[in-house]
């Protein structure tokens, strides 16, 4: 339960005993000039000010200053008189959160107070959930949702079993990398090492001597000194094989063997290593089908899934869209050094409407750019591109014939926008699976990666 203070600072006895007693679920005190405000403020940094602009000595928009510039993410709301209006626009450009006019009334100040302490509640729980991610060292998962409680709930008791293999499914950027460290902070394996290899990161003919390893001089090229492999390096702890359904069919073979009796073979080795390794296991592809087509051995998709975890896409769970975006803009201000306490309803209306097909990593991406481009303290739609990006509603593929007249035309640009949209209708058509959505397009699976990479996660050559 998080509990708030905050500050009545007005030279008028009966405002001040006003406030106290209308609010008593805060910690209130009641100040009766600036100059004690700032003195009380060395013993205790309240929540939430209530500053009234008239005060005798320091009047309220000097005190402002003077406190913004100690504590500059301080929420004040001010106090003023009807004909203090002018100075109130100018104590607004200074970025308090609201104003109130005397006489007061009591209901609306307490809606002004609640609305304000909603944002700091917000700013709390995203610290408080940072810490606890910190000391313990937990991947900072936001789990709104029934469904996202049911896969770590099932996270909880099968990170106890160290011995069992977890394989995580789910739809490219729904959190499979954040799963899978959860699992291993939550075994008894969590002192030891958390190792990861994206299978489909390297070319084919590396994967074997980076998860096994090779003995000096075992092909031409080999370090002097061999190399350990990934498997050796995750002894006591646990690998975690990003893209599995990517391993070639000699790396699956080896990691069935390591499965099955916890020994591997180095590369040009003679005799077995063994290690104590938990492995975990995430695809976005459908196994069964790589199954049947078989490029993925069987016994190896039956190991490995001893048991499945399987997260939901984002659409799926439109709960978790504003926790995570909060959490996400926590993150974000913090990173760059900007003052966020939240979004603007228009903005929460917009992301918690929208579709997502790369999930939450592209929540996330939204929400970097418009702590990027924005300005506090709320965060705009339009920062995030909200307005000009129409959501994707699945009908309309992309432009048609863009014109081109006696300017010429960007035709790389205007084709790369239609590939983009075609890409994008593919996912959302196969639900999220890569192997369906490269089908849907006749393309071959890499080659849909590679693209999609690029042109809808913004990654690059
Ligand atoms: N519930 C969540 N709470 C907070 N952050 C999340 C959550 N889910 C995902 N993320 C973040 O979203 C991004 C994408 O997640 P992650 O890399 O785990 O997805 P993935 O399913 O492994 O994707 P891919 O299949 O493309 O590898 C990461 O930055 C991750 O930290």
């Amino acid at each position: 339960m998080l509990d708030y203070s905050l500050f009545v600072v007005d030279d008028e006895e009966f405002i001040r005993d006003a406030v106290v007693m209308n609010l008593p679920g805060y910690r209130v005190r009641a100040l009766a000039s600036a100059e004690e405000a700032l003195e009380a403020l060395k013993q205790e940094v309240p929540d939430l000010i209530l500053l009234d602009i008239g005060l005798p000595g320091m009047d309220g928009v000097q005190a402002l200053g003077r406190i913004k510039a100690l504590h500059p993410q301080m929420l004040f709301i001010m106090i003023t008189a009807y004909e203090d209006v002018n100075t109130v626009v100018a104590a607004m450009k200074q970025g308090v959160y609201d104003y109130v006019v005397k006489p007061l009334h009591m209901e609306s100040l307490k809606a002004t107070i609640d609305n304000a302490l909603e944002s700091i509640r917000l700013r709390k729980e995203v610290k408080a959930l940072q810490e606890r991610c910190l000391t313990e060292n937990l991947p900072c998962m936001v789990a709104e949702s029934h469904q996202i409680q049911g896969v770590m709930e099932l996270v909880k008791q099968v990170a106890q079993s160290p011995d069992a293999p977890v394989l995580i499914l789910g739809e490219t950027g729904t959190g499979k990398e954040l799963i899978a460290a959860a699992v291993h902070y939550q075994s008894p394996l969590h002192r030891g090492p958390l190792v990861a290899l994206n299978c489909a990161a390297l070319p084919k003919e590396l994967i074997e001597s980076e998860l096994f390893g090779y003995e000096p001089g075992a092909f031409s090229g080999a370090r002097a000194g061999g190399k350990k492999g990934l498997v050796e390096q995750a002894a006591g702890g646990t690998l975690f094989l990003d893209e599995v359904g990517d391993l070639p069919p000699e790396a699956q073979a080896k990691l069935l063997r390591f499965l099955d009796s916890g020994q591997y073979y180095k590369i040009g080795a003679t005799r077995p290593g063994k290690a104590k390794v938990r492995v975990v296991a995430a695809t976005n592809q459908d196994l069964e089908t790589l199954v049947a087509e078989g490029r993925f051995r069987r016994d190896l998709y039956f190991r490995l899934g001893v048991v499945k975890v399987e997260v939901p896409s984002l659409n799926r769970r439109p709960e978790d869209v504003l926790p995570i975006a909060r959490h996400f803009l926590g993150e974000m201000a913090q990173k760059y050094g900007k003052d966020f306490t939240g979004f603007t309803p228009r903005a929460e209306a917009l992301l918690a409407s929208r579709r997502y097909q790369g999930n939450v990593r592209e929540l996330k991406g939204l929400v970097e750019r418009g702590v990027l481009v924005g300005t506090g303290p709320l965060l705009e739609a339009e920062a995030m591109g909200l307005d000009q990006a129409a959501p994707p509603d699945g009908g309309e593929a992309g432009p048609g014939l863009a014109p081109l007249g006696p300017q010429g035309l960007d035709l790389s640009g205007t084709l790369e926008e239609v590939e983009r949209g075609y890409l994008g209708r593919a996912l959302e058509l196969a639900q999220g699976n890569e192997t369906k959505a490269a089908q849907l397009l006749g393309m071959n699976y890499h080659t849909f990666r590679y693209r999609k990479k690029k042109l809808l996660d913004g990654e690059g050559e």
